[in-house]
């Protein structure tokens, strides 16, 4: 039953619990926002995450093969299960303008970079195998920042596939310095949503020349593009689908993938995974630089919230190699 899930997430340093006498999250902080209808929760405005049902509550499951020493490289191992962590990149230049930014290429703010070492050292404790993230260099530098300060200290290096040259040209010559890196795979199609006309407006002055109404529709509805720009259904056709058919894999492959991207590109992935509706959807908001968690397991993916902090136990403890991995970090730290 939805009244026996105890999650803890989001988008603070503090903790969320559910409420079965209220059926809902009760605590609010800063722009989050949970709200739970039924036993499939659904989000509120900033969501953290949708809850799951009782039946996905925080376990810990069967272990499969271990990395013998956190010290080397986390082989992917032959299993079912793997780690995906979403992260919408830091607050940007034009998120702080409060400018409509779609596909433009602007940079992090200082809060922004700031939001982005936060998350890093919220999963700093996580194995990450391999990392996507957009074309756009404010979820390029989330990713980065973020994993500077992970503790295996492993170096996320950018693949340039662009050209034949290119990648020629960026060749390792060491497998020991290989093992010590995270591939970076950059994809395009985890792009912000085209935001068409809108791109450079303000938002505000935008909602005040056109109405509320209408540019909520262009921001949040499912299939309405904004003028000349892309609705998030068709945002998603090519996100899900660079989803489905180059990350799947690598988490079927048993790798655990860390996606840095934005918020109308996950909102159409986190809607994919969640299975949400296009209703559903209207109210789906994501926080700049709040990572969140999957368990990828025998062909499903189940939510897990988002660390809280790098010592935070709950989340370590959601599968048992998270938590023999982590204590293999602290192991060698002592
Ligand atoms: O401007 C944008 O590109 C996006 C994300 O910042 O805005 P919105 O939240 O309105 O979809």
């Amino acid at each position: 039953m939805a009244g026996a899930i105890s999650h803890h997430a989001l988008a603070s340093t503090q903790s969320y619990r559910w409420s079965a006498q209220s059926s809902r999250f009760e605590k609010r902080t800063g722009n989050v926002r949970w709200v739970h209808q039924g036993t499939r929760c659904s989000v509120g405005r900033k969501l953290g995450f949708v809850c799951t049902s009782g039946s996905q509550q925080p376990s810990v499951v069967e272990p499969f093969q271990l990395p013998s020493d956190a010290n080397s490289d986390h082989t992917p191992k032959k299993s079912s299960e793997s780690a995906l962590i979403l992260i919408r990149h830091g607050e940007s230049l034009w998120n702080e303008k409060n400018l409509f930014t779609g596909c433009v290429d602007v940079p992090l703010t200082p809060k922004g970079v700031e939001e982005a070492i936060e998350a890093g050292k919220r999963i700093c404790n996580i194995p990450i195998d391999m990392i996507y993230t957009s074309s756009l260099i404010r979820a390029q530098m989330t990713a980065m920042l973020a994993m500077m300060q992970h503790r295996r200290k492993k170096i996320p290096i950018i693949m340039h596939n662009e050209s034949e040259q290119a990648h020629r040209w960026s060749q390792i010559y060491s497998e020991e310095t290989k093992k010590q890196s995270i591939p970076v795979i950059t994809a395009w199609q985890l792009n912000e949503r085209m935001y068409g006309e809108l791109q450079g407006l303000n938002k505000q002055e935008t909602a005040d020349r056109f109405g509320n109404e209408q540019v909520h529709e262009w921001r949040r509805s499912y299939d309405i593009p904004p003028p000349n720009g892309e609705s998030l259904e068709m945002c998603a056709e090519r996100a899900v689908a660079y989803f489905k058919e180059q990350i799947v894999p690598q988490l079927v492959a048993g790798k655990n993938v860390m996606v840095a991207a934005h918020g109308n590109s996950l909102r159409s992935i986190i809607m994919h995974l969640d299975k949400l509706t296009s209703q559903e959807v209207i109210s789906l908001e994501l926080s700049t630089g709040i990572p969140m968690l999957y368990i990828f397991k025998e062909g499903k993916f189940i939510r897990r919230g988002s660390p809280v902090g790098p010592s935070e136990a709950s989340v370590y403890a959601y599968t048992r190699t998270l938590a023999k991995y982590r204590q293999k970090l602290d192991s060698m730290v002592s």
